[in-house]
This record gives C-alpha cells, sequence and structure tokens, in this order.
C-alpha cells in the first residue's frame, strides 16, 4: 500500500492508499513522529512500499522522518519538491523555491478540482490565502496567524487571559460580545478569522467577478465554513495536490 505524508509545522496527517493510488484505507493526525510511527506500526497490515510526502518543516527534520520510515518499513519515499510550473499552474513566487509547499501542492489540488479561477484559504497553524487566475496564473496570496496561534499569543503575552480547553470551546456556541475572558478572546480570534475570509472573497470578486471556486482546507476549516456557503470544503486538498506532483510509477 501507498503512505501519504503531510507535515505541517504542528502536525503530521498521514493516510495510507490501497496499491491503485486512490482508495484511502486508513488516516489520522498526529502530533510527532512517535506517534506517527507508533499509528504505522502495524506493519503487517498496511504492508507499505511506497510513500510520497510533502513537509514544511526544516531539511533535517525531514530527512529524520524519512530515514525513520525507510528503516522501519522499507518504503521508498518521494518528496514533493518546489517548481516553478506544474499541471497549468505557474508558480507566482519572485523566488518560487519560497512558496510553502503545503501551499503549492493545495493550489495545484484546487485549480485542478476547479478547472478555472480559484481561491484556496488554508486553516491551520498559520492561515494562508492563494490566488490562481483562470489561466493558471498563481497571482500570489497571504499568511497569517492560525487560531492556535493567535489564541496562544494572547495566553503568553498577558497576565490575566487564562482558560481551558473546554471553556474555549463552550465559548464557540455563540459570537455575541463576550461577557468573560474567554468568550471575548476566543469569539475575538473568531471574527478575525472570518474577516479574514471575506476580505479574501472581496479581492477574489474584484479579479474574477464571480467566476471563481472557493476552497477550505485545514484542520480549522469548519470554523468559517459558514462564512461561505458556497465554498468546497475539502480537508485533503493537500493529498489532491500530492499525488498530481508526485505520481508513483
Ligand atoms: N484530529 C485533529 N488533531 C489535531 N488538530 C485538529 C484535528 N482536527 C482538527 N484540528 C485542528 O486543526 C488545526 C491544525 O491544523 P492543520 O492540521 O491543518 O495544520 P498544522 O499541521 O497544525 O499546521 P500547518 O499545516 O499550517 O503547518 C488545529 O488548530 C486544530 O484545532
Ligand atoms: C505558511 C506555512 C507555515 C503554512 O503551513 C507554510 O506554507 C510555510 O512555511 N511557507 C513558507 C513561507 C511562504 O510560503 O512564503
Ligand atoms: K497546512
Amino acid at each position: 500500500m501507498i503512505l501519504e505524508l503531510d507535515c505541517g509545522n504542528s502536525f503530521i496527517k498521514w493516510r495510507v492508499l490501497r496499491p491503485d493510488g486512490v482508495t484511502p484505507v486508513e488516516g489520522g493526525v498526529v502530533g510527532s513522529d512517535a506517534d506517527l510511527m507508533a499509528s504505522l506500526s502495524d506493519t503487517e497490515k498496511f504492508q507499505l512500499k511506497k510513500c510520497r510526502l510533502v513537509s514544511v518543516r526544516t531539511q533535517a527534520e525531514t530527512d529524520l522522518l524519512v530515514a525513520s520510515l525507510v528503516e522501519a518499513f522499507g518504503v521508498s519515499v518521494v518528496r514533493a519538491l518546489p517548481a516553478r510550473e506544474m499541471a497549468g499552474v505557474r508558480n507566482g513566487y519572485e523566488d518560487h523555491e519560497r512558496l510553502g509547499l503545503d501551499r503549492w501542492l493545495a493550489l495545484l489540488g484546487g485549480f485542478h478540482l476547479a478547472s478555472g479561477a480559484c481561491l484556496v484559504l488554508d486553516f491551520g497553524t498559520a492561515v494562508t490565502a492563494d490566488f490562481v487566475a483562470a489561466d493558471g496564473g498563481h497571482l500570489g496570496g497571504f499568511i497569517c496567524p492560525g487560531m492556535p496561534l493567535m489564541r496562544n499569543q494572547l495566553r503568553t503575552h498577558t497576565r490575566k487571559i487564562r482558560y481551558d480547553d473546554m471553556a474555549a470551546e463552550r465559548a464557540h456556541e455563540s459570537l455575541a460580545p463576550g461577557r468573560a475572558t474567554v468568550e471575548a478572546v476566543e469569539r475575538g480570534c473568531m471574527l478575525m478569522l472570518r474577516g479574514f475570509v471575506l476580505t479574501q472573497l472581496e479581492l477574489a470578486r474584484q479579479y474574477w467577478g464571480k467566476d471563481f471556486v472557493v476552497f477550505l482546507t485545514g484542520g480549522d476549516a469548519s470554523l468559517v465554513s459558514g462564512v461561505v456557503p458556497d465554498a468546497k470544503v475539502v480537508p485533503d486538498l493537500v493529498f489532491v495536490g500530492l499525488a498530481m506532483a508526485c505520481p508513483l510509477s
């Protein structure tokens, strides 16, 4: 079977596909290399032969993970690499190697699924927006702190903002002005996210009128899906692009 990995800044998303390369068998989200190895340790079950991965971690960290995978499972590993152009999309960065590979793959996947102009919004540790025109030209994008970073910056840089995860979850039942710290912070950050989304939509409309598809992906996509009812929520958009960038012959 085939192992696919999306190594983000906080989590590794993994899934195992049948040898046909399309049918997912199992997958998950883990917080460390060790947790990943543990999740995959049932080697008999998966019989992994090949692995393709994308990483936004350092070369050294990624090399270490690849070495463990090769040692534990004997897989052959293919990594997504930066490209100036692929599948009809032209990387819009001045230095194409600087564009985060998770963004590159998500926008490749988005353009492929949309067959036209698209706006790709990814809600992970960071929040990113990327614009791809109908002719495949990537216009560039935006990077902002995601929900976990916004919340933790406030917690870290103030004395009196302290609350636990349970309280945070309860605070999201409404978006009314907060009447307790947890509500004020959680709803405030939520409105920042939503405001970001609405601004990106406005920009896309200025470029393309109504002729574009919006994709939402990343672990926190569900937080904002309500403000873009027409958006396509595609949690595995990075994997769509990964399969395009790393065909397994
Ligand atoms: N099963 C899960 N495990 C961990 N986080 C999850 C899970 N489901 C949703 N999330 C949410 O996903 C967010 C993390 O997003 P995601 O996994 O897309 O990115 P990341 O790997 O942290 O960062 P990035 O890919 O941007 O570098 C967390 O804020 C968390 O709220
Ligand atoms: C922005 C993140 C952190 C999102 O995961 C990642 O794509 C990244 O590290 N990018 C490199 C910087 C850039 O894309 O300009
Ligand atoms: K990501």
